[in-house]
């Protein structure tokens, strides 16, 4: 049997895999995996079930469920798991389609599976990954997706009807068995909903949709106090001194964190440094009270915390690391394990900037910033 397997580079410098894969060694199922540094991978995954995205529909799921896509972390792989449907697998896998006749077995070039992709945060897409680890000689042979903006809460059949506007993100592309297939999205619209097509069939195990959230303007108005730097309020990670162990961009996600990896948790610092976190609030806004929560850091928690500010509002101030222009809101503050930390600010100071130290190093949890958008 023979394997075709191609990589290139496209036009926007992406790595490209096509092509099959070679059939299963044995060992380490990802020995033979190809993946890639995407640039656009730093930002968070829009689509990520932890922060509410669904895939709502499906044409088909024969093999693999449709809600595998949005799981966190890798794709599993179980040589010797089968079940009464086949060969168990970490993923949305459609049946083969076939053609209408004996002499014609084959589908028709257009047809297609799809699955519909609520984001958990509406917001303006960089990049996407569709991930077709362990499907070898099972996976599509090309892939779409499509974006839309529609209010409130749309039903399949409404994202379904024929007057819904889908604008191509990713045109129609042959992607790569066993490949994290890589692309950069240039449009940079608000989506809410994506289609994602595979020609003509097969499986994909997970979706990734790299950007930055836009959430509903009204919505936060209506809300009047909300959390500044949360992500589905449109809160952000610009960087941080240390990713070791976990992202930083955990702090900012909902809900509370039952395990230290659901954190932000840094290396040992064998200097006499500090660690941090750069964040860009929701907007210009005065924050007025912070919960700094240490939950499940019990020999590795931060051990104190200060908190800064700044206004880079028009364009003044440059929020870089060391630029000038910071206030502090909160002084050096020793934090206890495993709690959650409230703290009144002064309630006085604008700010579309906040970076957070800790010293040395160690672990948060979560960091929420409530306050009110500045006005303007
Ligand atoms: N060996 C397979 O994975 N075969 C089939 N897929 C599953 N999941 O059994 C197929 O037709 O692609």
């Amino acid at each position: 049997m023979s394997t075709s397997s191609s990589t290139g580079t496209s036009i926007s410098g992406i790595p490209r895999f096509t092509g099959d894969a070679a059939p299963y060694p044995g060992g380490d199922p990802y020995a033979d995996y190809r993946g890639a540094d995407f640039p656009f991978a730093t930002l968070p995954d829009l689509a990520d079930r932890r922060l509410g995205g669904a895939v709502l529909a499906a044409s088909d799921e024969f093999f693999a469920e449709r809600e595998n896509l949005l799981l966190p972390g890798p794709a599993r792989f179980d040589p010797e798991r089968f079940g009464h449907k086949g060969k168990v697998m970490d993923g949305w896998e459609t049946r083969r389609r076939r053609g209408g006749s004996a002499g014609d077995p084959c589908p028709a070039d257009h047809e297609h599976d799809w699955a519909l992709i609520r984001l958990g945060v509406p917001g303006v897409v960089h990049g996407i990954v569709v991930d077709t680890a362990h499907f070898r000689g099972n996976h599509p042979q090309a892939v779409a997706v499509e974006g839309t903006e529609l209010p409130g809460t749309p039903s399949p059949a409404e994202l379904l009807a024929p007057g819904t506007r889908w604008t191509a993100l990713v045109p129609r592309t042959p992607v790569g068995g066993h490949a994290a297939n890589g692309f950069a999205v240039r449009d940079r619209q608000r989506w809410t909903h994506l289609r994602l097509s595979q020609f003509p069939d097969g499986g994909i195990a997970r979706l990734r949709v790299y950007g930055r959230p836009v959430p509903d303007p009204d919505w936060l108005a209506a809300l009047g106090t909300f959390d500044l730097a949360a992500l589905e309020n449109g809160g952000m990670v610009e960087d941080a001194s240390d990713r070791f162990y976990s992202s930083p961009l955990n702090t900012i996600r909902p809900g509370g964190s039952r395990r230290m990896d659901e954190g932000w948790e840094t290396r040992r610092r064998r200097d006499k440094g500090h660690d941090w976190v750069r964040y860009r609030l929701a907007g210009r806004s005065v924050p007025r009270a912070v919960e700094i929560d240490t939950s499940e850091y019990k020999g590795n928690s931060a051990g104190w915390v200060a908190l800064f500010a700044l206004d880079a509002g028009g364009g003044g101030a440059d929020p870089a690391e060391g630029a000038e222009g910071w206030t502090e809101l909160l002084p050096r503050t020793a934090l206890q394990p495993d709690t959650v930390h409230r703290f009144v600010l002064p309630g006085d100071r604008t700010a579309t900037h906040l970076r957070m130290e800790i010293h040395p190093d160690g672990g948060i949890a979560r960091l929420r910033v409530h306050g009110s958008l500045a006005g303007e």
